[in-house]
């Protein structure tokens, strides 16, 4: 399959331009990983969406400099005056540190609303000029791959005006628990910006799962393990840790140019061992915190005066901020103290470098490094690490890892992880990794060049693409979901009339209540009520012979009682659960063996959270568990709801075989595989047991506005397990008996499963409301008796 184009977009272009002439440029390599990483996207057709680095205000110099930077494949983006407030304001000095536990600065919280509100104008802002961008040079089937914060709104933007486009976000950085990110004033329209993309990644799992848990805190969503479900929209969320380009740092190391550094350095450093920091000077990279565990160490092992050196490399980055500037003359002040302290006339123990430096005498220093000490107090990855591993030659360096940088979770088992808080642990690190025998050196090695090796960036950019490809094609909606058609209400109705033993199985909150407001979806409390309009017509339609109908809920007995129990038809309580013709008693369903040890436990949860959260209400029930905070007042339910599913993991559940689920205003507990698919198939032998039917089913509807997880009752009746259907053995009855093959009759053309208000289902097709729902009712009680 031809790959399609694709347009990435991302705050900085790989290059950062510089002019030299009224139209003339000269470019220098942009720093940081983010550049590093895309430039190794080789197999694609790319087109870099960016800033040039540089605020251009004449028509020349923007005509010349797009001139020259289409011959690299890059689109500039400028960003003129909104510059300023938005990269060095909200992306660097309010997401940034947010996104690194760092928090909001000090500055705004003497000033918040007038430098916070002003900066997320221009944040605004610059999103939008980074869509009129894309929009200009979008051509349809392009892929567009938004990059890092300094995008979240543009998700938003690129869907409203084309549904049809493929959007992916991924962060470099950590997303942060969401205890820190509920602190942004914009939370919420960020999230859902985000969440109008395809697919949203993330380097490890546990920003990954953060991200899933602010969704469903800050906004209320349904988080799923595949992503978040809002309004039957999918938003899948996926971990692809980057990598680097392996080859490139290989074959650099090897180039006689680098060796001859190599010898060269050797010789500067005068047989002291390197200890290598490489870091953009950052207030996340620990710099100061690597220095004091150095200036640990060499106070605790004098033997190593004089012996070993630091080299930190550290790149200028961000200059344009006051915190940058602090932690510059923060790593100065240490250096002059430790090289104060320690040093001699011929050598001092740090040199420490505010500057860049050329590729080819990185790679030869990180060849002959013994270890690099990477501190960072939190760090969306951190690329240097692999890239060190891939440069390594004969004697094999060490590397000590902060256990807080994404590549923690994968070089840590071939490298010494440390909390870089924790000085007097990185300086036994240090100890460690210099006194490391030459075979523990060599075996480490060998685990992380392995890694380093067959994850490259190419790996990690084709694992994004396939998988935002895949779900943007039809043919894969939903991972084996087939695409969701309108309901054809003609052929439902015809062959309803042509049929002669019907099984129609509706759900009830959603399906036969009122339509409601989003925010009030899923939480079935005992003021549900029939849709008004619906009563007479239910009534008609029950009263056919040829018809059975079955409500099927997730809610309790007394509520399906009070609103059907005049009907001529089936409840099928609490998922299943329950069972009972309206004519009958209730008989319980609960399969045998099921542990239900865990539900006491719950129960104290859940009504200590009911007594401390006004409105909300608890519904209990044999196997199943439910919270409801609908009548809360709903931030403070949500809250609520987060630290009432703590306490559930941390004991009740811990170890019980229990499902959770997360509704938009609910939390509902209950026994592994209580679903409402699981349950048709004892519903199924109850009532072909208790009809005695004598001809085959050979017409279903079924129609639900149904959590991910019971969509399985859509799937139940699907042509191809009719077999399984076919072989259902009564369990209603005292004596099981084996249901005669004949049970159900069904094609393709007979069998209708109905999702609604929701496109992204396993159900054939969907409704837009229940108010579809009385309608086709309406109409097919007029084919009654027919
Ligand atoms: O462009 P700057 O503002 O100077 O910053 C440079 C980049 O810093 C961040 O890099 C992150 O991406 C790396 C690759 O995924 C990752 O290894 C590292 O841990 C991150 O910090 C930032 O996310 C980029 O947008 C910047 O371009
Ligand atoms: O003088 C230098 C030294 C290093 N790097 C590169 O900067 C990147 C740093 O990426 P990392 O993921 O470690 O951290 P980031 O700076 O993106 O936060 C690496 O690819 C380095 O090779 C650079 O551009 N200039």
């Amino acid at each position: 399959m031809a790959r399609p184009r694709l347009l990435v977009v991302s705050m900085s272009l790989p290059v950062t331009a510089k002019r030299t002439g009224e139209e003339s440029w000269s470019f220098t390599m942009s720093p940081g990983g983010l550049v590093s990483a895309l430039l190794g996207l080789k197999e694609f057709e790319t087109k870099w969406i960016g800033w040039p680095g540089v605020d251009v205000h004449d028509a020349i110099g923007k005509k010349t400099l797009s001139i020259t930077l289409a011959e690299k494949g890059c689109i500039p983006v400028f960003l003129e005056e909104v510059c300023d407030q938005y990269y060095n304001g909200y992306c660097n000095n309010i997401l940034w540190p947010i996104f690194h536990y760092l928090g909001t600065p000090p500055e705004y919280r003497n000033d918040a609303t007038i430098t916070y509100q002003s900066q997320y104008e221009a944040y605004k802002k610059a999103n939008q000029i980074f869509f009129d961008v894309v929009k200009e040079h979008y051509e349809e089937g392009d892929v567009v791959w938004c990059h890092d914060y300094h995008v979240m709104l543009l998700p938003q933007y690129l869907k409203e005006y084309n549904s049809k486009m493929k959007v992916g976000w991924f962060l470099h950085t950590p997303f942060p628990s969401s205890e820190m990110y509920k602190t942004l004033p914009s939370r919420s329209d960020l999230l859902r910006s985000v969440l109008t993309a395809d697919l949203v990644g993330f380097h490890t799992y546990d920003f990954a799962r953060h991200f899933l848990n602010a969704c469903m805190c800050i906004l209320g969503v349904e988080a799923t393990s595949e992503g978040i479900v809002d309004q039957g929209k999918v938003t899948r969320v996926a971990v692809f840790p980057i990598g680097i380009e392996p080859e490139r740092f290989i074959n650099t190391s090897e180039l006689s140019e680098v060796v001859q550094y190599m010898k060269k350095f050797k010789n500067d450093f005068g047989g002291r061992k390197l200890i290598l920091g490489v870091d953009r000077l950052d207030t996340i990279k620990g710099i100061p915190q690597k220095y004091q565990a150095f200036e640990k160490f060499l106070e605790e092992n004098a033997e190593w005066r004089g012996k070993v050196m630091l080299l930190q490399i550290a790149v200028p980055t961000r200059n344009g901020i006051g915190e940058y500037q602090k932690i510059k003359d923060q790593c100065h002040y240490h250096v002059g103290r430790i090289n104060g302290r320690f040093g001699s006339i011929s050598s001092v123990p740090i040199i420490h470098l505010d500057c860049s430096i050329d590729f080819n005498q990185l790679c030869a220093l990180y060849a002959i490094t013994d270890v690099l000490l990477v501190t960072s107090l939190r760090d969306g990855m951190n690329l240097v690490s692999s890239e060190f591993i891939a440069c390594q030659k004969a004697e094999k360096g060490v590397l000590i890892l902060s256990e807080f940088a994404g590549a923690g979770q994968s070089l840590g088992a071939g490298a010494i992880l440390v909390n870089p808080w924790n000085i007097k642990e990185v300086s036994s690190a240090i100890g460690e990794a210099l006194n490391m025998s030459h075979e523990e050196k060599e075996r480490k090695h060998k685990i992380n060049f392995q890694y380093v090796k067959t994850h490259s960036t190419q790996q990690w950019a084709d694992d994004f693409m396939n998988k935002l490809i895949e779900i943007t094609t039809s043919a894969e909606l939903g991972a084996g979901l087939a695409a969701t058609l309108e309901l054809p209400e003609h052929d439902v109705i015809q062959q309803y009339s042509k049929s002669n033993n019907r099984l129609l199985i509706l759900g009830f909150y959603g399906t036969l209540t009122q339509p409601m407001k989003n925010q009030e979806r899923r939480g079935d409390g005992m003021n549900l009520e029939l849709h008004p309009q619906l009563k007479e017509r239910l009534k008609e339609l029950c009263s056919d012979p040829k018809t059975t109908v079955v409500v099927l809920s997730r809610s309790e007995k007394c509520i399906l009682d009070k609103n059907f129990g005049e009907y001529n038809m089936w409840l099928a309580a609490e998922n299943g659960m329950f069972l009972r013709h309206t004519s009958g008693e209730w008989v319980t369903r609960i399969p045998e063996h099921m542990n239900l040890e865990w539900i006491d436990g719950v129960k104290h949860v859940f009504k200590y959270f009911t007594e401390r959260t006004p409105g909300s209400y608890l519904e209990t029930s044999e196997a199943s568990l439910v919270w409801n905070y609908e009548n809360a007042d709903a931030e403070f339910g949500r809250a609520q709801a987060r630290d009432m599913l703590q306490h559930l993991w941390a004991g009740p559940i811990s170890n019980a075989s229990v499902d959770v689920v997360r509704g938009g205003q609910s939390v509902e507990v209950h026994a592994v595989g209580v679903t409402k698919g699981s349950a048709m198939e004892r519903i199924l032998g109850e009532i072909v047991h208790n009809k005695s039917m004598a001809t085959p089913i050979d017409y279903v509807l079924c129609i639900g506005c149904f959590l991910g997880k019971d969509e399985d009752v859509y799937t139940f009746f699907e042509p191809e397990l009719t077999k399984k259907a076919k072989s259902l053995s009564s369990s209603g009855s005292d004596s099981p008996k084996k249901v005669s093959s004949t049970i159900v009759d069904l094609k393709g053309e007979n069998y209708f499963s109905v999702a609604i208000g929701q496109t992204h289902t396993k159900a054939r097709y969907f409704l837009d409301s229940s108010d579809d729902v009385v309608k086709l009712i309406g109409k097919l009680c007029t084919h009654n008796n027919a």
